[in-house]
């Protein structure tokens, strides 16, 4: 805490509290070892608690610098009577290096006004405060040198030391907007003290921004020969796919492992333990003859032929991620070359990888203790490389079974000449793991949504990851993946694969599907929450186009909401979520909002999301809104529109609200308000 205030005594202690207590600063990351995270176009609450000894009054400010070094002051707001808590929001615009202060002080003009109105108004002390006020509109005229300030405080001053004029019409001569609107300009205030700078860093949009779509580049134009062997898809078949991926909206495509697929132990079907002569095993069993994590699998093409996805990826408007999973299958050139990066047990075998309870007997865990150095400049190579091919995103498989320390190395290795690339974790751990890999560096992480499925779950979620977390941790809300189907989506029927891709498209800025979900992909393997006759095992090329035309696909709805998020600016910001109250336990609520100020235009953007989580039932409730969450002062009426059926309401804090899971589970409506309508 520098205190511009502080007084060195005689030992020569100097006061960490500052003379204006300025404690709990927001955002920043625990323990403040790392910056604060936010992603250019984000709006970002800062906030602080401040108080002082006494009953002076006070005020803040947040001290926003820019990467060039420019310097915003914007205004704090006091928070909820007897918090302390003041705020502002703010938006950071660009991505870097970005830092804040917030100033505190005493507001003398506020004090004295505050003590002002209530003596003088009761003839108490007329003439001392009167000349307490004099004094300070003194030092307002010595502040500037504006002819219209200098007016205003003149008429001020005349009426305050006019003592022909009752007390009550003094005070009311300094009360009026002018002079309000001066001493904003020039604030009449004292003991100003600083808090420490905090360092905030601010990445690309991508990092915290996407609509994401998975999908196995060999099922995409793979076909069944009669002989039950087949022709995988390539990277030049599976571009083909693109088009229609981005006109579901989604522009980030993430690839499972595009390298060589090992024989030794490769599983078969359904998870089996042996594979037969047809079967092209899991993506994630990286390595073979044909080399390891630096070679593409020789069946979907060629590193050129790759880079040609990569080309119609871009054209399509699409970035792709990569999956950078750390491990090897036994053929994996490592395993030969460098035996130091396993651990070999005693009877002088590789024990297989686990993720409890999961066990992937087809590949070997690295061990990066017996030669951290080397393993280290080898993954650095092998990002850097794919780098060089064009990639800028990676989806990182398991990083919490990898020390903690080299992603912090890695990230940071990587962000010296690309703060560009995406590092997204694929951790579904303990939440101390998953915060820290956050903290560490990684823009992105899987999260536990796809758990969180009744209301309460949803609603402590959701404010968990928009308002606790958020300095940290990005949410990316996956609603499936090759590994989970949840029992909510295998038991809940098509209306359960809406409500879940709605709140994913909504709650979070980040939001992915695995492909199969738009159609309805339900069935699992019995024992486990994964689809049965599962991708990663086998292909599985699929008709689209079908579905779609016999009204029997979620692509169209999966459109609908990536176009509402491309048009509601406050669909692609995290922390402004907020959570309302229903009186039905399945009826979740939540509104997000962005003032005008911030989406570029003249008209705020106002949206509330109301879904029915239970998938068999239709639900009645009324919904309690507090309206004041996007703008709009309590008691007053507004018109919302439901942005997938069009309907039309008038509504106010209170309103009726019926949702068939079978139609529609979810009201995704935009808010629309003029002062005074
Ligand atoms: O461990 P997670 O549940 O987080 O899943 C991720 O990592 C797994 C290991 O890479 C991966 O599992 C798949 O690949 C394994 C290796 O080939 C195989 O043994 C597993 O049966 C298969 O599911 C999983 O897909 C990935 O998302």
């Amino acid at each position: 805490m520098a205190a511009t205030t502080d007084v060195a005594t005689p030992t020569q202690y100097v006061s960490k509290i500052g003379r204006i207590p300025i404690r709990f600063l927001n955002p920043q990351q625990p323990e403040g070892r790392w910056p604060a995270k936010g992603f250019a176009g984000e709006v970002i609450p800062f906030s602080a608690t401040i108080f002082r000894e006494g009953h002076d009054q006070i005020g803040g400010a947040l001290l926003l610098t820019d990467p060039a070094g420019s310097t915003t002051r914007y205004p704090l707001h006091p928070g909820a009577p007897g918090t302390d808590s003041w705020h502002t929001d703010a938006q950071v615009t660009s991505a870097g290096a970005w830092s804040y202060v917030i100033e505190a002080f005493t507001d003398d003009w506020a004090t004295w006004l505050h003590n002002a109105e209530i003596k003088m108004r009761a003839g108490i002390d007329v003439e001392v405060m009167a000349a307490m006020g004099l004094e300070l509109l003194a030092r307002l005229a010595s502040s500037t040198r504006k002819a219209s300030v200098r007016s205003v405080v003149a008429t001020a001053t005349a009426s305050l030391s006019d003592t022909s004029l009752s007390p009550a019409d003094r005070i009311a001569a300094v009360e009026n907007t002018a002079l309000a609107e001066a001493i904003a300009a020039s604030p009449l205030v004292s003991l100003v003290t600083q808090s420490e700078r905090i360092p905030l860093r601010v990445e690309r949009p991508r990092a915290g921004l996407g609509s994401w779509y998975e999908f196995f580049p060999r099922s995409e134009g793979a076909k069944q020969r009669k002989d039950g062997s087949w022709v995988s898809g390539t990277f030049r078949t599976a571009a083909k796919r693109l088009p229609a991926v981005a006109d579901m909206g989604f522009d980030v495509v993430y690839l499972p492992p595009i390298h060589p697929i090992g024989r030794s132990f490769r599983k078969g079907p359904n998870n089996t333990l042996v594979a037969g002569p047809h079967d092209p095993g899991s993506p994630w069993a990286i390595g073979s003859a044909d080399g390891g994590h630096d070679a593409v699998h020789p069946e979907l093409g060629t590193v050129k032929d790759f880079g040609y996805f990569l080309a119609q990826a871009k054209k399509s408007g699409i970035e792709v991620a990569i999956d950078l999973a750390l491990q090897c299958s036994p053929d994996h050139p490592w395993v030969t070359e460098h035996p130091e990066w396993f651990t070999t047990l005693p009877d002088g075998s590789i024990a297989y990888a686990e993720n409890p309870p999961k066990k992937y007997q087809d590949i070997y865990p690295i061990n990066f203790d017996n030669d951290y150095e080397g393993l280290r400049q080898e993954i650095l190579r092998i990002v850097k490389y794919w780098i060089g091919v064009g990639v800028t995103i990676f989806r990182v498989d398991n990083p919490h079974t990898k020390p903690l320390d080299f992603w912090e190395w890695l990230l940071h290795e990587v962000a010296v000449d690309r703060p560009d690339v995406v590092f997204f974790a694929e951790a579904f751990t303990r939440p101390a793991m998953m915060q820290s890999l956050a903290a560490v560096g990684f823009q992105q992480s899987y999260t536990y949504f796809t758990w969180r499925n009744t209301k309460v779950e949803l609603e402590e979620y959701l404010h968990e990851v928009s308002k606790v977390t958020s300095a940290t941790f990005r949410p990316n809300f996956f609603v499936n993946t090759p590994d989970i189907l949840t029992e909510y989506l295998q038991f809940g029927g098509r209306p359960a694969y809406k409500v879940r891709a709605a709140i994913a498209a909504t709650a979070s800025p980040s939001w992915g599907v695995y492909s199969g979900y738009e159609l309805f992909e339900n069935v699992a393997r019995p024992g486990a929450e994964e689809n049965i006759d599962n991708e990663k095992f086998e292909f599985k090329p699929r008709d689209y186009a079908a579905a779609e035309a016999t009204g029997d696909s979620l692509a169209p709805y999966l459109r609908r909401l990536n176009e509402i998020r491309a048009q509601h600016p406050a669909l692609r910001q995290l922390r402004n979520l907020d959570v309302h109250w229903s009186d039905d336990d399945s009826m979740l609520v939540y509104s997000k909002y962005l003032p005008a100020r911030f989406t570029g235009t003249d008209t705020a953007d106002g949206i509330i999301v109301i879904a029915n989580v239970d998938p068999h039932s239709v639900r009645e409730t009324t919904v309690h809104l507090d309206t004041t969450r996007f703008g709009i002062p309590l008691g007053e009426e507004f018109t919302v529109t439901d942005l997938v059926t069009q309907s039309t309401y008038t509504w106010g804090g209170d309103n009726y609200v019926r949702l068939d899971a079978f139609t529609e589970p979810v009201h995704i409506l935009s808010v629309e308000y003029s002062k005074g309508s």
